[in-house]
């Protein structure tokens, strides 16, 4: 069995006095498809800032590819979509080319001499979202949905081995979230891209990540989907803090 690509081991997050994540142990294989549950406040945000390096947990470590996060700095392995990417004002001044071209910053000084190839890469970016007759049109113009595609493809210009999406469906209309999730499950199982997925919606998250993490100040809960679905009920509440019905839905 390969390593997983994340080990997060006895991390502990508080803001000042207050802890927001405890002791959490979570390792995350190499081509999983991972939904990250749990309540308001939780610490999912928290839990994601720190994979992110953007927050120092004060205790615990942390593996990234098989290195320390300290030690780390091939970032663009990790590509990030965050739920308020699908908020751009409708006329705002740029293309989808220019939009997925910004993912190119930190591969930036390496492109600037291979134009030809920058502008493949953000090409068959667009085309694996399934967004290529859009590459001229302006981001404003699309709906949420078509936006957070392009938002995923400026995340997957740096050929990204993991990719953390962040509530990425909030906003989007009903019947264009079953396609958005065709296109992860394309990008998990034809792209080998490992997918951590942060979501409030159960039902959506069970039909779909192959394994399952709940997150309330610590992991409640890790394992598959299925035996996630036959929790009883009083395991389910002290996840949440409050009693709530798993609803499957059909993909
Ligand atoms: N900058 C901050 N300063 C102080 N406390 C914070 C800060 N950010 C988050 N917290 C607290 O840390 C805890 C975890 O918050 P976090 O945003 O990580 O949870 P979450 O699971 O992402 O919540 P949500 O689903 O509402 O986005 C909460 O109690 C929150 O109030």
């Amino acid at each position: 069995m390969t390593s997983p690509i994340v080990r997060i081991q006895h991390v502990s997050y508080a803001y000042e006095s207050n802890y927001a994540l405890q002791d959490i142990n979570l390792e995350i294989p190499q081509g999983a498809f991972l939904g990250l549950l749990g309540p308001n406040g939780g610490g999912k945000t928290t839990l994601i800032k720190i994979l992110l390096g953007l927050l120092k947990p004060q205790k615990g470590t942390i593996d990234l590819f098989e290195e320390n996060i300290n030690n780390f700095s091939n970032w663009n392995k990790i590509g990030y979509v965050s739920q308020k990417a699908n908020t751009f004002n409708r006329g705002f001044p740029a293309t989808v080319k220019e939009v997925v071209s910004t993912g190119l910053t930190a591969n930036i000084g390496y492109f600037r001499f291979f134009k030809k190839q920058h502008r493949q890469k953000i090409e068959q970016a667009v085309d694996l979202v399934g967004m290529s007759a859009y590459l001229n049109t302006n981001i404003g113009d699309l709906s949420g949905g078509q936006q957070q595609r392009i938002f995923i493809a400026r995340s997957l210009v740096s050929d990204p081995s993991l990719l953390i999406l962040d509530e990425p469906t909030v906003g989007i209309d009903s019947k264009h979230v079953s396609k958005f999730y065709d296109l992860l499950h394309r990008l998990n199982e034809e792209n080998g891209i490992t997918l951590l997925l942060v979501s409030h919606d159960l039902g959506t998250i069970t039909s779909h990540a192959n394994g399952i993490a709940c997150l309330n100040k610590q992991i409640h809960f890790h394992g598959s989907p299925e035996t996630f679905a036959q929790l009883p009920e009083y395991e389910l509440s002290k996840i949440y803090g409050h009693s709530l019905q798993v609803v499957t839905h059909d993909h």
